[in-house]
């Protein structure tokens, strides 16, 4: 079955090959893990999906959203998909906020650009993404700052954002890695939730198996701009087949490589 997001035979060279060669199907309400150490490429794959690859970059292959190529899309075109179609939450939440307006502003501006909703609607909106993603105090935390959260709590933000265009395709690229532990498994759980409630198609990049254990459906592992396997979750886990990935296994404390069960056991 071909997914929502189709990644096929897709090349990223700078200078030099940096991604070469890599397929991907993404469906609604599973969570598509793309693993590898530093440097595989697994970033570049997500920015390519994006449209955000530096100005130098050449790309080939093909990069289908349902029937739209969005490789050779033209600029203007890409901005409205993205945002509203694929969505994508960062690394570090504090640089995904501007620091300088309210999360209300924040929030509001960004439904109002693409849904059209007028100033009350979208503000409403924005009081139920918050609450979705557990923000205590939604309507208090709409005038407040991004400095006034904690770091679990501004990726909750960045997430709601993300997700309040009801977006098909959400892209994470170490959603968690900027986190306490203590907070990690929680916003995982939310973004397992979100996926399957929302029947969304999420590509999580993580270099962190322990990550992609808890809540990936499927795995891909990319080393130097290939993919060298990708199974579902529990096949990857119970019997990986490529050398590499039985060393990045091998690299994961014991507990970590229970499936799932984690999540609860790290509270937050
Ligand atoms: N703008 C750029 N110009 C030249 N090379 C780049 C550029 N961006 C990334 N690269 C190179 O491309 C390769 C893949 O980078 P990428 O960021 O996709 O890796 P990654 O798997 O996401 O690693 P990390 O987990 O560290 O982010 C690396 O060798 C990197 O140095």
């Amino acid at each position: 079955m071909t997914g929502v997001l189709t990644i096929d035979e897709l090349t990223v060279d700078i200078g030099r090959p940096l991604v070469k060669g890599v397929s991907l199907d993404l469906h609604p309400g599973r969570i598509h893990g793309l693993a590898g150490e530093s440097g595989s490429g697994k970033t570049l794959t997500s920015l390519a999906v994006l449209g955000l690859l530096p100005r130098q970059a050449t790309t080939g292959g093909s990069v289908r959203l349902g029937d739209t190529e969005l490789l050779r899309m033209g600029r203007r075109e890409l901005n409205r998909i993205r945002g509203r179609r694929i969505a994508m939450v960062f690394q570090d939440p504090s640089s995904a906020l501007h620091p300088q307006l309210t999360v209300g502003h924040q929030l509001t501006d960004h439904v109002r650009t693409h849904l059209g909703l007028n100033r009350s609607d979208a503000r409403d909106h924005a009081v139920e993404m918050l609450e979705r993603v557990a923000v205590p105090n939604a309507a208090d935390a709409l005038g407040r700052y991004p400095h006034q959260f904690s770091g679990g709590q501004r990726q909750r933000i960045c997430i709601a954002i993300a997700l309040a265009c009801d977006p098909d395709v959400l892209l994470a690229d170490e959603p968690t890695t900027a986190l306490d532990v203590t907070v990690q498994a929680g916003i995982l759980q939310l973004l397992r939730d979100l996926a399957t409630e929302r029947e969304l198609a999420v590509l999580l990049v993580t270099h962190d198996l322990g990550v992609m254990s808890a809540i990936a459906d499927d795995v891909a592992v990319m080393r130097d701009g290939r993919i060298v396997e990708a199974a579902d979750r529990a096949t990857i886990f119970a019997a990986p087949q490529h050398d590499y990935t039985r060393g990045l296994l091998a690299a994961l404390p014991g507990s970590r490589l229970e499936t799932g069960t984690h999540l609860e056991e790290d509270g937050a």
